[in-house]
């Protein structure tokens, strides 16, 4: 077996295994058993479990995709975008990191960085990815490169020739694709979940065609999957100290890479993918894994007595309660998710269901058809205005200079004992990295679980935890000014009015659930961001 988890730390008492053993789960999530998860999550589990067979049905791409690579090589396209979210992008993100390989990656709708992903337009090609062809993100995204490629001066024909379509059967966007004269098109397996489609096209298309071996990748989760069905497996255990972690109130997942020391190699990005999956599978019925990622094994966070500590490959122990999960990347990414198929029937709980993602993105059209409601701040202190809701300033003195720093400290008094802050910044992931810096500073302050996601993103990851887990959260919304807006090519929206209308749309979801909130609006980000961070610092 090429995985092994070391638990240290945490007493798994003898009930959780031996039931688990007893109703024979390792043998039975193999065979696809979608009784496994009860009989609510019976219909959507019998679509679900495909991710078991990947390894084996996603051979056939490997030799397609090589061929594909060379012939974009031949024509000098050897510039990779993708446009995806979630279950669309987090993967081949962690492939092409850990293998060194470039791979533009466009999560966004900062329209910033949406600008700055359209150069160099003579040797790119575009991989649009939506499992539901329905993301409008990722439409937009697509709109906005076929503009600019024709403006570029392709005609229509050679501009369908720059973009490569990963989708399943039948979704709107693969009626896209075929109008478009797309280069070609990958129809994914429907029976595996956005989150769990790693090893399916939707992970190999994007990572192959940027250089990534995924033929290894395959191979890697193949030997891993030979003995999932053996009581025991490393998989299992995986899962089974996450579930006997939740029950013993250790209900946060702290995430640290090992850093590419020991004797594994790094995995840059595991952090952000393994989040979602843990997130989406398990944050629901007001319970869940909340994952938070950290920027190292002993960054803030990375102990507490709410908290378990898994530091991805490595396989030394850590401090306290914790894993050591250490096995190569196509082994690790099987693993987790079998782990967390596990996970959740400990918890009671469908871990293939999203129930609370698409309240959002109702308020989201909800506002780009109605506009957004004039919400006047409560205060501007230098480059930030300052809003709250769920009483978050109530009693605060925002008059004086401190007072995004007084606002933030009451934001942070809000949490609840075994609560969090969720840090959400609708920002440019590259111009405004600096944003990601506020995690450790105010994890260090709150002395709670803190985690932090770009907007949108985190939309498709931690926001049905956010939403759908234990109500105990309190939320920093960040969002700022746009310097240059650009058009999605006909549609009613642009580029900064779906983001701001995006994380409008949020806010008012955790309004809804009265959750205490601070929303701060940057009026110049690099400005808004430097003061944030001095005052907090
Ligand atoms: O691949 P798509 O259909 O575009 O979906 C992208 C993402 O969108 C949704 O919000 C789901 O909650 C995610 O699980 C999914 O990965």
């Amino acid at each position: 077996m090429n995985l092994t988890v070391r638990v240290t730390g945490l007493e798994i008492p003898d009930p959780v295994r031996d039931q688990l053993t007893e109703d024979d789960v390792a043998a039975r999530l193999v065979g696809k058993d979608a009784t496994l998860w009860g009989p609510e999550a019976e219909s959507e589990s019998a679509i679900r479990l495909g991710w078991l067979d990947l390894p084996a049905t996603s051979r056939e791409l490997v030799s397609r995709l090589a061929d594909l690579r060379a012939e974009l090589a031949g024509e000098g396209l050897d510039r990779v975008v993708l446009c995806g979210m979630g279950g669309s992008s987090l993967a081949p993100e962690v492939i092409c990191r850990t293998a060194g390989v470039p791979l533009v990656v466009l999560d966004t709708t900062d329209p910033g960085q949406v600008a700055a992903a359209m150069t160099d337009l003579d040797r790119t090609v575009v991989v649009v990815s939506s499992k539901s062809g329905g993301t409008v993100e990722t439409e937009s995204q697509r709109r906005a490169f076929v503009a600019a490629f024709a403006e570029a001066g392709l005609d229509e024909k050679e501009v369908g020739r720059r973009f490569v379509v990963v989708t399943d059967p039948g979704s709107p966007l693969s009626e896209t694709a075929a109008a478009m004269g797309a280069r070609a098109v990958f129809l994914a397996d429907p029976n595996v979940g956005g989150r769990y489609s790693a090893l399916s096209a939707f992970g190999l298309v994007p990572s192959a065609l940027a250089g990534a071996d995924v033929g290894a990748l395959l191979d890697e989760a193949e030997e891993l999957a030979g003995g999932l069905s053996e009581p025991g497996n490393a998989a299992l255990e995986l899962g089974i100290a996450m579930g006997a972690a939740f029950r013993a109130g250790r209900d946060k997942l702290a995430l640290a890479g090992s850093g590419g020391q020991g004797s594994d190699p790094g995995l840059p990005g595991f952090g952000d993918w393994a989040e979602q999956l843990i997130a989406e599978s398990t944050g629901k019925q007001g319970r869940g894994i909340l994952p938070v990622v950290l920027e190292s094994v002993d960054a803030p966070g990375s102990a507490g007595p709410d908290v378990l500590l898994a530091v991805v490959g490595s396989d030394a122990p850590a401090q306290g309660p914790s894993l050591a999960v250490s096995g190569p990347l196509g082994a690790q990414f099987l693993g987790w998710e079998y782990a967390t198929a596990v996970a959740g029937r400990i918890l009671g709980i469908n871990p293939f269901d999203q129930p609370n993602v698409t309240e959002s993105k109702e308020n989201t059209s909800r506002i780009l058809s109605d506009g957004l409601p004039d919400e006047r701040p409560a205060a501007t202190v230098g480059a930030i205005e300052i809003r709250g809701s769920g009483g978050v300033l109530d009693g605060v003195d925002l008059s004086s200079h401190d007072g995004a720093s007084l606002a933030v400290e009451a934001l942070l008094a809000a949490i609840p004992p075994r609560g969090y802050l969720a840090v959400m910044a609708y920002l440019d992931r590259q111009q405004d990295a600096g944003a990601e810096d506020l995690r450790a500073v105010l994890a260090r302050r709150a002395e709670r679980a803190v985690t932090f996601g770009w907007g949108p993103r985190f939309l498709h990851s931690t926001g049905q935890y956010h939403k759908g887990g234990p109500q105990v959260g309190a939320f920093l919304q960040l969002t700022g000014v746009v310097a240059e807006d650009l058009p999605v090519p006909d549609q009613p929206f642009t580029f900064a009015t779906l983001q701001a209308a995006q994380a409008g749309g949020d806010r008012k979801a955790l309004a809804d659930r009265e959750r205490p909130l601070l929303h701060l609006h940057l009026t110049d980000r690099a400005a808004g961001l430097d003061q944030l961070l001095s005052a907090l610092s």
